[in-house]
């Protein structure tokens, strides 16, 4: 409530200010009911941001380095690809024990497909959340044969639609290049062609489709990219021990690892490796 309040002061005329997702809210009007927000309402949807917006994404990086541990032939080609792009893995440490931290850039990121096909894996795979929000119908509609009630609540099985063998070969096996579609050009861009938003044909929904899918779906995927190539980039992941990584899942407010990712990492970039 407290930071409801700041950003209404913030935002009176005259005072500059960068311009959060509070101030669009404190900005909005309801077409409808022709009324601004109430602050209740605020808070409600400023929760609803954060709860959607923090584990899922870091849940999401948990379950797609597991596999990369995993299956560390994937994790081979994908460094070979960030390599070919970036070049070798920085060193950590320079000779005077300088820490050096340089990033991969979005701009990067464009020219690496086979990233984007193992972050799309990763959410076919195991999508954060297994359903999405509940929805309702506004009058009955018939679907198949079946009748849908008006008011009905509806969901979605996002994982189960994901592992679908009628539209998946092996689908459950984690198997990135099945995103790569031949282009004329033959240049790997099949990633963009892959519709996550299911606006022509849905074939896995692991951020929801239609109206109301998650409206941070842009952020999320580049936040994936930009954690996972640099992660690869800067070490290698292996297990620990020799033990297989379990995928086993447990069901909480989404699906998490049931037991949570244990690697050894070491850096890629130190001299002798
Ligand atoms: C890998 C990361 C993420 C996944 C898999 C994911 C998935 C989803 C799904 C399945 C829904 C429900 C869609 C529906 O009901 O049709 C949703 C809604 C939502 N997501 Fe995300 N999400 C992710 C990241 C984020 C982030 C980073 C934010 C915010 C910064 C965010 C904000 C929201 C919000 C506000 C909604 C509710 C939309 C509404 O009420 O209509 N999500 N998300």
């Amino acid at each position: 409530m407290d930071v409801v309040k700041q950003r209404q002061q913030k935002t009176k005329p005259g005072k500059e200010c960068v311009v959060a997702y509070m101030d669009t809210l404190v900005d909005l009007e309801l077409p409808k009911e022709k009324r601004k927000l109430n602050e209740k309402e605020m808070v409600s949807l400023c929760g609803k941001f954060l709860y959607r917006g923090t584990d899922t994404t870091s849940v999401a990086l948990q379950w797609i380095m597991a596999n990369l541990v995993k299956y560390p032939h994937v994790q081979t080609k994908l460094y070979e690809e960030i390599n070919g792009i970036v070049g070798p893995s920085p060193q950590l440490r320079e000779k005077n024990e300088k820490a050096v931290m340089v990033m991969i850039k979005e701009e990067d990121l464009q020219r690496m497909p086979y990233l984007k096909y193992v972050i799309l894996e990763g959410l076919r795979r195991h999508p954060p959340s297994h359903f999405v929000l509940p929805h309702t119908v506004t009058k009955d509609v018939e679907l198949e044969g079946y009748l849908v009630p008006k008011d009905a609540l509806v969901n979605f099985l996002v994982a189960d639609i994901g592992c679908d063998p009628k539209v998946w070969d092996e689908p459950l096996v984690f198997k990135p290049k099945r995103f790569f579609i031949n282009t004329s050009s033959g240049n790997g861009e099949a990633a963009d062609l892959f519709d996550i938003t299911g606006s022509r044909e849905i074939k896995m929904m692991s951020f929801g489709a239609g109206r109301r899918i998650c409206p941070a779906i842009g952020l999320a995927l580049l936040h994936l990219e930009l954690f996972v190539a640099n992660l690869v980039w800067y070490f290698e992941w292996k297990t620990v021990g020799g033990n297989t990584v379990d995928l086993s899942e447990k069901q909480e407010f989404i699906t998490v690892m049931k037991y949570p990712l244990r690697a050894h990492i070491s850096p890629r970039g130190f001299p002798g490796k």
